[in-house]
């Protein structure tokens, strides 16, 4: 075995094959790829193999259609056959709510070149005779679905990569993995140390106990999944077509044709985690748990009576396999944070329709710097260390268990929960709040002030908050209103050189000594990677603010590129502080009477920050919101959140102060088209094209990603960004009910111009809304559009920005 690679890949499943397959195809052969026991022995051998494109992510989409067009590529090559059956697929759909999804994600995903179909009763049976449907209301039909035999698909992967010249050894385990002081990877295994620029970590299920070798923690936990296999079926041995894949989401499972019986694979309510204290035994490759067929009982019933053949033979084998799981599902494809170099493919439970796409992106991460399509959902840093090994079983198990529900736009599911709340947390509760977490953070979503609320489940229309967010946003429009911003992460950077550094970093011009500025990081392609809130805090100290949410991600982005040399010191103090926002036209008179600071416009002014004291408690005042008030976030010790927040309530009694909650900055950040980042905002859009231009000044002499932004000025935008206004509906009281989601198609005259970044509903305006992006002949203000809502296309119109207070009068005011 060689002591040096460029890349270590750890793990033979069909994920790693697929990196060092993806790896040498792009000329990278200096790879190898290390495996405890034989390839495929841990998850890939016994998957069922199933090809989805089906997603309610655009990103995911393209990356498991992707999958499908390389897996027939491969099986073009002669030398290595691959059980490969393009059958499609059908999912049926028992509730309206299950019709609208496939209405969503049809359009979606045909605006990206896919061409899915809506079935009737009649058209399901055609393409599939033994389908009960009659109490249907309807079907997907994906024609890239299918099955694919895993093995093969691994060899293959594995040929290719040995062909080009990467090499594989098998029955080797890995054993330590280490940092040279000279800032490579010393992988330490039982056949020798291998020295490597890079490491992937795909180990499977094994994908936390290879994390752990260089002490670090990955949330993955290892579910058991059983799928059921029949003796052959006599219907099904006398035909010759292959019947399509069918999956029957609200009941649950997937059963599709192998040879001549049927696979039924539940994801059932009795879901189970194993080795939920993250130890697996040293000796399990190739192993099986043992069956429980009682779990999938009442699964098998309604599979039974869904296609009457099932029940017709026996039981030929149950498989019940290791698979692993991440919280929320998807699976870890990116950097790891604190670890240079040290990449994560992990975490898949769909992972053989997943692994070509994987394997593309893990490649592009490494050579490329990011991937070519932003993949924040995937993104290992998007858990940060809230996430520890409880909250991921009890989140994988209540994800098992939703395995097949629908992504509704707005649903605050409970496992796992709470995990950080800030200060002011009983307080809320004790005032109706319903929470939702936020990078781990508990925050009022919105406030149910009255009783009987009625049901809270989720859906596509608006909920029963809808009402109870209008007051609130209408409070905050005629009053003030308190919001409790928990969880923002906070940097903060300073030492000689730190103005200078920080200017080769941002698009745009820094802000002078107390004052704020809304800053982008662009990559080398110009596109967004980060949003900052910049404040000076003296002239080389600045205080940085980002989401919850983007704390590894932002964090680790400047450290990457902190000077080696430099005095520059960058630390993390989201713990630190908590933050409250005050907001509304009465908010000045909340606040002077409570300093004395003089909060005058003309001593305060708009993006400004001053160091105050409040009731006597010290705070750190912007005047910035995200809603578009005149308004003020307060940074205050976490140890002073709860007085401040108390302090503030007894001071804005007078003035009708109310708390609100993230649903409502939600709409009113909406009607300020405030672009929100990794939803409107993302690394495949530049800032030009994200409308940001007046955030990005060219004249500077230098700055990441400037080459690119220089270039894309000179040349035609494929889209931009545009805010639309949507008519009320005029179909149904559904459609009225029903704001724009992300991924809508936008047509002009049935052509598809652009898709829709987000929805929702402003109370200020009294509009529907939807951000999102068109071609730049149709970002005209006035140009009629129609917007494909759940399948019902509804006309609005592109407006200007900002259809709530264009000029910012109010935060000038
Ligand atoms: N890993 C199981 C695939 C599930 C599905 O086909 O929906």
């Amino acid at each position: 075995m060689k002591s040096q690679a460029r890349v270590v890949i750890i793990g033979g499943g069909v994920a790693g094959t697929s990196a060092l397959y993806h790896l040498a195809e792009r000329g990278w052969t200096d790879c190898m790829l290390l495996e405890m026991d034989e390839l495929t022995s841990g998850s890939t051998w016994h998957a069922a193999g199933n090809i989805p494109t089906f997603s309610s992510s655009r990103n995911m989409i393209k990356l498991q259609h992707y999958g499908t067009q390389l897996y027939s590529k491969l099986c073009d090559n002669p030398d290595y056959p691959i059980n490969y059956h393009k059958t499609g697929s059908i999912r049926l759909a028992q509730t309206r709510q299950r019709m609208e999804e496939f209405q969503h994600v049809s359009a979606m995903a045909n605006a990206m070149g896919l061409d899915y179909e809506i079935l009737d009763d009649q058209a399901m049976k055609q393409r599939h005779p033994f389908l009960e449907g009659h109490d249907l209301l309807g079907a997907l039909w994906d024609p890239h679905d299918g099955d694919i035999d895993p093995s093969q698909l691994t060899q293959a992967y594995a040929s290719h990569a040995r062909k080009a010249g990467a090499t594989i050894h098998r029955f080797t385990k890995v054993t330590g993995i280490s940092r040279t002081s000279s800032g490579e990877w010393s992988v330490q295994t039982d056949k020798g140390d291998v020295l490597a620029e890079y490491v992937i970590n795909a180990g499977g299920y094994r994908g936390a106990e290879v994390s752990q070798l260089s002490e670090k923690f990955l949330p993955m936990v290892t579910m058991e999944h059983q799928y059921l296999i029949t003796e052959s079926i006599p219907e099904l041995a006398a035909i010759d077509q292959r019947l399509p894949l069918v999956r029957d989401p609200d009941d649950s499972y997937y059963l599709r044709q192998e040879k001549s019986g049927l696979i039924l694979g539940p994801y059932e309510m009795k879901a189970t985690a194993r080795w939920k204290d993250g130890k697996i035994p040293d000796k399990f490759a190739y192993e099986l748990f043992a069956n429980d067929l009682d779990r999938l009982e009442w699964y098998i019933e309604k599979a039974c009576e869904r296609m009457p053949i099932l029940g017709s033979v026996g039981v030929q084998r149950v498989i019940n396999g290791p698979i692993p799981y991440s919280p929320d599902g998807a699976p870890y494809i990116g950097p790891t944070f604190g670890l240079p170099n040290f990449f994560q493919m992990n975490g898949f439970s769909f992972g053989i329709c997943q692994s070509g796409g994987a394997g593309k992106c893990i490649a592009e991460w490494i050579i490329d710097g990011k991937p070519e399509w932003d993949l924040w959902s995937l993104d290992p840093r998007r858990y940060t260390d809230y996430a520890d090994q409880k909250y991921v079983v009890d989140r994988a198990i209540e994800l098992y268990q939703h395995e097949y529900a629908i992504n509704f736009p707005v649903e605050e599911r409970p496992a796992g929960r709470p995990r950080k709340v800030s200060p002011s947390y009983d307080r809320l509760a004790a005032k109706g709040a319903r929470f939702g977490a936020r990078g781990g953070w508990e925050r009022a979503v919105w406030f149910a002030r009255k009783p009987n609320v009625g049901d809270e489940s989720p859906s596509y229309q608006r909920g029963v908050w809808f009402e109870a967010v209008a007051e609130e946003c209408l409070n905050v429009r005629d009053n003030v209103g308190l919001l409790d911003l928990g969880g923002f992460s906070k940097f903060e950077v300073q030492g000689e050189g730190t103005s200078a550094w920080l200017d080769t970093l941002i698009a745009g011009k820094l802000p002078t000594v107390g004052r704020v500025s809304l800053s982008y990081f662009c990559a080398d392609n110009g596109g967004v990677w980060s949003e900052m809130t910049l404040t000076r805090l003296a002239d080389e100290h600045y205080m940085l603010i980002c989401g919850a949410a983007a704390k590894w991600h932002d964090y680790q982005w400047l450290d990457e590129h902190l000077p080696t040399d430099s005095a520059i010191e960058l630390v993390d103090v989201s713990d630190d502080y908590g933050t409250l926002v005050v907001a509304g036209p009465r908010a000045r008179e909340v606040l002077q009477p409570m300093t004395q600071t003089d909060m005058s416009h003309a001593s305060f002014r708009w993006l400004s920050c001053q160091t105050i004291q409040l009731a006597g408690i010290e705070v750190r005042a912007l005047r910035v919101n995200y809603v578009g008030e005149l308004g003020w976030e307060l940074h205050v010790k976490m140890e002073n959140q709860l007085a401040l927040y108390d302090a503030l309530m007894e001071a804005g009694s007078a003035f009708d102060l109310q708390d609100f909650g993230m649903y409502a900055m939600e709409s009113m950040r909406l009607e300020k088209s405030y672009r929100a980042w990794k939803v409107d905002l993302d690394h495949e859009y530049s800032p030009l094209r994200s409308g940001l231009d007046r955030f990005v000044d060219l004249n500077k002499p230098a700055f990441k990603g400037r080459d690119a932004l220089l270039a894309e000025v000179s040349s035609d935008l494929p889209d931009i960004f545009v805010t639309l206004l949507l008519d009320a509906g005029e179909e149904s009281s559904i459609i009225e009910n029903t704001d724009a989601l992300y991924g809508c198609p936008i047509l002009v005259d049935a052509d598809i111009v652009g898709y829709t970044t987000s929805g929702g509903y402003g109370h200020r305006i009294s509009s529907s809304i939807a951000l999102g992006y068109v071609k730049p002949e149709f970002a005209l203000d006035g140009t009629q559009v129609e917007i494909n809502v759940l399948g019902h296309l509804r006309k609005g119109r592109v407006v200007a920005e900002s259809p709530y207070d264009p000029e910012n009068k109010a935060l000038r005011s």
